[in-house]
């Protein structure tokens, strides 16, 4: 079935009923901000990086995110340990390469981990995929110096490399599975100025795949529901900071009737 305002909704529900909880191995910067993103979409979330207990901790979690942007050898350990354990369990993996393409670390790190255990879906900006694909991206630290749509046929390798979902953020967002493209045209300029914008769409993907099996509409749902927040949050403000608090707020306060008159999503 190809993914709607319906299927979003009925996966939102989904969500505030069952509070999946979800691992997150993710970086320093963004902790508190996809943590409450979670929360605000009904979601349960746990920060849990430490090598000694990521494997004790995803048996009991619906879905793991692994997120590289504040990477050192103790998290790589961290995610390798629980990026395992999901593939054995049969969790759901969500990865966000930020910055890869920045230094040989982060592209080395980055490929060993997907070799490692391929994740349900990858999303990341359009350098950031076009680097993880193998191109000598230019890519400004961690914000992409290229459209989404140049990262197309990138996405298509990769998905048919690790046989997942691959995302492209930016102006609009693309959804790559196979043969399959979903684009995405919600979102708001304004969200590029705060600060793990990114990395928490990548977190509200983990929870609309701990719920639906169907990763492709789980990547759509989740990047919709990122662009219909922000949308409306920047209806409400001109200004970055007053923009992170009323996204959560929206997430939070998010009905049917919001996603049916303002989602703007393609299957093509
Ligand atoms: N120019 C834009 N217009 C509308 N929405 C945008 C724009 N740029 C990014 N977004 C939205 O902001 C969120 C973060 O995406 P992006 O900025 O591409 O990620 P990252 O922070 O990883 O670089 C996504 O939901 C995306 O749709
Ligand atoms: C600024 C920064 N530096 C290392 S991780 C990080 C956050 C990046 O978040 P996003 O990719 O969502 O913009
Ligand atoms: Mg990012």
């Amino acid at each position: 079935m190809s993914p709607s305002a319906q299927s979003i909704w009925k996966d939102v529900e989904q969500i505030r009923s069952q509070a999946p909880l979800i691992q997150n191995i993710t970086n320093f910067v963004v902790m508190n901000n996809t943590a409450n993103a979670l929360l605000a979409l009904g979601a349960s979330p746990a920060m849990v990086h430490a090598p000694d207990e990521v494997e004790d901790f995803i048996a009991i979690a619906s879905a793991l995110v692994v997120n590289i942007g504040t990477l050192d050898p103790n998290f790589v350990t961290g995610m390798r340990l629980a990026m395992k354990r999901a593939k054995l369990l049969k969790k759901p993996i969500v990865f966000d390469p930020v910055g890869v393409g920045a230094t040989p670390y982060r592209n080395q790190v980055s490929r060993a981990l997907l070799d490692l255990a391929a994740p349900t879906i990858i999303r990341g900006n359009a350098s950031e995929i076009m680097a993880l694909a193998g191109l000598n991206a230019q890519t400004k630290g961690v914000d992409s110096t290229h459209g989404s749509e140049a990262a197309l046929d990138s996405a298509r390798q990769l998905s048919r490399h690790f046989g997942g979902v691959v995302v492209i953020s930016g102006a609009d967002d693309y959804v790559v599975y196979q043969d399959r493209v979903a684009v995405i045209g919600n979102g708001h300029p304004l969200m590029t100025k705060v600060t793990g914008m990114g990395c928490t769409a990548t977190a509200l993907i983990g929870a609309f795949v701990a719920v639906n099996p169907d990763a492709f509409q789980a990547a759509v749902h989740g990047m919709c529901v990122m662009g219909i927040a922000g949308e409306l949050a920047a209806r409400k403000t001109p200004s970055p900071g007053s923009l992170q608090v009323s996204f959560l707020d929206t997430l939070y306060q998010l009905t049917a009737d919001q996603i049916q008159k303002t989602v703007k999503l393609t299957n093509q």
